[in-house]
């Protein structure tokens, strides 16, 4: 066996701009004036770091990278340590950023992402040389999240594009103008939210169908998965195979007890990176994965406490399957 056949339980995350969440919990947010947190929280993440954590304790070998800022790197380091990732993260000068998550009682979450570390022309190269060292032994890579400064959209692309040429399989999942450029650069799974989808299609999208709608279109750029997710109504998937037909697979999750909703796009990622690893048929990789990523907001920040959760949520997803977009 190949060293890439054999290579089904290892996976690269890419975390360009990575994030200390502190994470709020209040009653009410009162806009323009004091509010009064109950409680607080505050814990590494970022798009890549949280899919990795989620992949890790699903049981894949995981070696995360990116940019790390050298003031404030311990409590990553202590998670990697943790979770036993691979840990290439390139350091840079500075500290990571703190994004702002405020939980209402309610369920509401305000966001604050904050801009992140400034990327130096060595730490880039630095960065490529790793990535493309990786490329020698891993065939699925995540790369989410979005852009610091030093890194543009186009170079962001170029990576993409690079890695689909040597045929790895490249899970994309970020937002405005690094969306953009990247849906042009052959990722092999895309997984916008419906507002990241509107934005990018420069209308409302106020339905699922409207949302299949807008998604279909993405099919002529040659990616094979387009997943929309669409927050407590679920998760839709167009596959490859299903373009032709333009045949969307959909499913929806019980009713949730919302504690924080953050971090559940990137756990329905890992979810689906997971299912591919694993070669599972696609509505288990959909149920799976939708499961996994309703249970997450049940909790504040990311990860898998019980496996057994998991797949007792799997039994309650209901599937419509597959559908049309002219219904
Ligand atoms: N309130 C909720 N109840 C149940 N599942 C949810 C809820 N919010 C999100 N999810 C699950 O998490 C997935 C990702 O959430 P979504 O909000 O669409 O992504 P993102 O976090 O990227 O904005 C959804 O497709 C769904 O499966
Ligand atoms: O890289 P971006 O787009 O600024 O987002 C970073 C934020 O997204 C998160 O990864 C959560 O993402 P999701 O809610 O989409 O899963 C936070 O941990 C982090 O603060």
């Amino acid at each position: 066996m190949s060293q890439l056949e054999s290579a089904t339980n290892k996976v690269v995350t890419i975390t360009l701009n990575p994030a200390l969440d502190l994470t709020g919990s209040l009653d009410t947010l009162n806009v323009g004036s004091v509010s009064l947190a109950n409680k607080g929280s505050l814990h590494p993440a970022g798009k890549g770091v949280n899919v990795a954590k989620v992949l890790s304790e699903l049981g894949a070998e995981v070696t995360v990278t990116g940019f790390l800022g050298r003031d404030n790197q311990q409590s990553f380091c202590q998670l990697f340590s943790d979770l036993n990732v691979n840990d290439a993260f390139i350091r840079v000068d500075g500290a990571t950023r703190i994004n702002v998550k405020l939980v209402e009682q309610s369920g509401q979450v305000s966001d604050i992402n904050f801009p992140g570390v400034d990327v130096s022309a060595e730490a880039i190269s630095e960065f490529e040389t790793c990535l493309f060292e990786l490329a020698k032994t891993h065939q699925f890579f995540v790369l989410a999240g979005s852009l610091p400064k030093g890194i543009s959209p186009e170079l962001c692309a170029s990576w993409i594009s690079k890695l689909h040429n040597m045929g790895k399989k490249v899970i994309f999942d970020s937002s405005r103008a690094a969306l953009a450029a990247g849906l042009e650069a052959h990722p092999w799974l895309i997984k916008p939210n419906d507002e990241e989808l509107a934005e990018f299609v420069g209308r409302d999208l106020a339905s699922p169908a409207a949302c299949q709608q807008a998604a279909t279109d993405l099919a002529d750029k040659g990616i094979e998965n387009i997943v929309v997710s669409l927050g407590s109504q679920g998760v839709m998937w167009l596959t490859k195979d299903e373009q032709a037909n333009d045949l969307w697979r959909y499913a929806q999750p019980p009713k949730m007890k919302v504690v924080s909703t953050v971090g559940a796009g990137d756990t329905l990622v890992a979810g689906l990176c997971w299912g591919h690893m694993k070669g599972w048929q696609a509505e288990r990789t959909l149920t799976f994965s939708t499961a996994l990523s309703a249970l997450a907001v049940s909790q504040v920040g990311v990860g898998v406490p019980s496996i057994d959760a998991v797949t007792e949520l799997q039994k309650q997803i209901t599937q419509i399957n597959p559908i049309s977009s002219n219904v």
